[in-house]
């Protein structure tokens, strides 16, 4: 190498002086690149498994676990399905960057993804199938040699190594370095004061240095992944080029993330879920800085974590930066992938299916129902590839709607069962090693003791729903024998008991809201209470289509005028409306809780400013909250007031409501299912089917 390394301050590629490209650059400063979001699924782990990805050209869907009859709908620069290869991934999204670098612009490419899902393999790969690192720095050198394969004088590169752990940088080149600064010079250049930096000539020299240092990462095995990488590793590669006496600096950052982490099926205590509340604490910030540059704000929140400060000078501005959204496709994973998705992209499509619901159980008409979307049989996994061979098997004589929609219900209560045990079974090593602790040391020593509290109250919140979810899967599960057993040509069959026979679910509900509409009519005071209950927050007026449509427009009439007015058809909209409409709203206030600055929480109804204050910090350490049922692990957030704050009433109301079944286990469903609509419906049809004093033969 004939170049000495220049000084820090002279890395500034949009000097005035340096020649026509530098004018060039200095003209894009205007522009700020945005942030290039691609996906990648990683092929399923199992031959077996069931997976919830499906993906075309540049989307990608899953199934609304909130909604079973709607497919939600991602789209991104670039998605790379279970067949693609390391290579695709380098020559469509990553080769074209390098040519910036190159000519003295700064590059950062990412790999963000939960644990799992295969950042380390995008970024690292194997032997046989390398990845974007190694690739880049292959491809950089082949760039910077000579036609003949000699070392170009023009072109300097170092290479540096470090690891962001618990908000701590650490040179993995130097493992003594544990506590690194991150300072920015007077040109605005940040840097790792102190950090390690290897002149390379070549990509042996590269790999030699490399190898090793790998090993200095911090990674350890979680009940998700056996070597879960717990820091975020950076690889820094300058690259200095002289060009008509001028210097150009460009900077490469390769960053393979820690997984977003969702604690309670990790299995992390202790160190873990310490490590684990810096890595989400990291992520939601880098999601932030992500958010704040491609919806081109002027304030960009680099400074909130030690990651987003590090990638000041080569994420937003003139730079160019892509992030590989890794996800796993595997059921199992389906709330991580949600998460993720929603991470990555802030718009989303709902897709109506246009399936019936469980609470839409008609009798099977008398031809087939056409598929909405001709597809294949693998289309969107096997949710629709059982639908599709269920629809196969009675083609002959009728399809069986309820059938199909009962199957993704199980599915889905099975899906969330499974996490709740995961959850669960988290929840209690914790609570396991934190006893440990506790016993181990004075308890005025024991930090953790406010910890296991929190700990034991969040375990009770989690067993109640998990004992929900299984009721509910018990319930679907004997629907869908009913369902299986049914013949072709024959009236539907619905079993809540063993053998029960049940009248179609309009009768039902007609007969059900006659009932209600007869209690209703001792007290239009109680009537005004139940809509009140039926919101899910404050925050939202009570809904209440179904009230204005069927109970309230209906109360002061004559109960025969009553049974004109509420017909099956209209009560069936009502429903679905209203279902619609709660999820909607469900939505809006997930979201506000995820988005809104502590000013805007503390608007909300009995959040004062500490509570806020709460939520935006417990926002800031675990990331997003992907349900309402998140709010209880606030500490100080009782399962009462929680209840109260979704609710937007006080919590005896609830009791005035045990009298009246059915409008009881609305809100029980809302509360402690985290607004999940889906739950309210089978709560609702179960209920109908089941509660009431309704025999199966009524
Ligand atoms: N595209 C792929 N093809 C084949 N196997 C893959 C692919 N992606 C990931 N894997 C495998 O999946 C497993 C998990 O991948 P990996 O360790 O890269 O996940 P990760 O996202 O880095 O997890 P963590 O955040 O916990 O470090 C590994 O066994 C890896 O070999």
């Amino acid at each position: 190498m004939a170049f000495k390394p220049t000084s820090k301050a002279a890395r500034q590629p949009q000097s005035s002086d340096h020649g026509e490209s530098a004018k060039n650059l200095l003209a894009d400063k205007k522009q700020t690149s945005k942030v290039k979001v691609i996906v990648r699924v990683r092929p399923p782990l199992t031959e077996d498994a069931k997976v919830c990805v499906e993906t075309s050209d540049s989307k990608v869907e899953i199934f609304n676990h909130r909604n079973i009859k709607e497919t939600l709908q991602y789209e991104f620069s670039s998605v790379f399905d279970k067949t693609s290869t390391q290579q695709d991934i380098f020559s469509t999204s990553i080769r074209p960057l390098l040519e910036h670098a190159i000519n003295g612009e700064n590059v950062s490419i990412f790999a963000y993804g939960p644990t799992g899902a295969g950042k380390t393999y995008t970024m690292l790969g194997t032997e046989k199938d390398p990845g974007m690192i190694p690739r880049v720095v292959r491809t950089l050198f082949q760039s910077l040699h000579t036609p003949q394969g000699k070392p170009c004088e023009k072109h300097m590169v170092t290479f540096s190594f470090l690891e962001i752990y618990n908000e701590k940088v650490q040179d993995l080149l130097n493992p003594k370095e544990t506590d690194l600064p991150i300072r920015e010079d007077s040109s605005h250049n940040i840097f790792v004061a102190g950090l390690t930096e290897k002149l390379i000539g070549s990509y042996r020299e590269f790999s030699l240095l490399f190898g090793p240092a790998s090993n200095n990462r911090t990674v350890a095995a979680t009940k998700l992944n056996d070597h879960s990488s717990r820091s975020h590793s950076i690889v820094q590669l300058k690259v200095d080029t002289w060009k008509d006496n001028k210097v150009f600096h460009g900077k490469i950052y390769l960053i393979d993330l820690a997984g977003s982490e969702d604690n309670r099926r990790t299995g992390n205590s202790g160190v873990r879920l310490k490590e684990s509340g810096a890595i989400n604490k990291s992520l939601f910030v880098l999601g932030e800085v992500v958010d704040a540059i491609n919806n081109g704000l002027t304030r960009i929140p680099y400074r909130n974590s030690k990651l987003t400060r590090l990638l000041q000078d080569s994420v937003g501005g003139t730079c160019h930066s892509v992030m590989i959204t890794n996800i796993s496709p595997e059921e199992s994973f389906y709330f991580d992938t949600y998460c993720t998705l929603n991470f990555a992209s802030k718009s989303r499509r709902v897709i109506n299916n246009n399936l019936p619901s469980i609470s839409d159980v008609q009798p099977p008409s008398e031809k087939p129902r056409a598929l909405k979307r001709s597809k294949s049989a693998s289309d969107f996994g096997p949710v629709r590839n059982k639908q599709v061979k269920l629809i196969t098997s009675t083609s002959h004589s009728s399809l069986n709607p309820s059938v199909t929609d009962t199957v993704s219900s199980l599915r889905l209560a099975k899906g969330q069962h499974e996490h709740l045990e995961g959850t669960t079974r988290g929840h209690k090593q914790q609570a396991e090693s934190l006893l440990l602790q506790r016993h181990s040391q004075p308890a005025h020593e024991c930090q953790e003791l406010t910890a296991l509290k929190d700990l034991q109250h969040e375990l009770r919140a989690v067993k109640s729903q998990l004992q929900q979810l299984q009721q509910q899967q018990l319930l679907v599960r004997q629907h869908e024998t009913s369902n299986a057993s049914t013949t072709p040509g024959q009236p539907h069959k619905m079993h809540c008991k063993p053998v029960a026979r049940v009248p179609p679910i309009d009768k039902i509900i007609l007969k059900d809201l006659t009932n209600t509409l007869s209690l209703e009519e001792t007290t239009s005071h109680e009537e005004r209470k139940t809509e009140s209950t039926l919101s899910c927050s404050v925050l939202f007026s009570p809904s209440p289509v179904l009230f204005k449509k069927g109970f309230k427009s209906t109360a002061s009439a004559s109960s025969r005028q009553r049974q004109d007015c509420v017909t099956p058809s209209k009560i069936r909209k009502s429903l679905g409306e209203f279902q619609h409409q709660q999820q909607k709203q469900n939505e809006e206030f997930l979201e506000i809780l995820n988005t809104a600055p502590v000013k805007r929480l503390q608007e909300l109804h009995t959040v004062g400013t500490k509570r806020a204050r709460l939520i935006f910090e417990w926002r800031l350490k675990n990331g997003p909250f992907t349900s309402f049922g998140d709010l209880s692990m606030i500490p100080g957030f009782t399962d009462r007031y929680v209840q109260s704050l979704l609710q937007g009433t006080a919590s005896d109301d609830r009791s005035k409501w045990s009298e009246k079944p059915h409008q009881f286990q609305m809100t029980g469903a809302m509360s402690q299912t985290s607004g999940c609509s889906w739950t309210l419906a089978v709560h609702i049809s179960m209920n109908w089917l089941c509660g009431q004093g309704l025999t199966p033969e009524n």
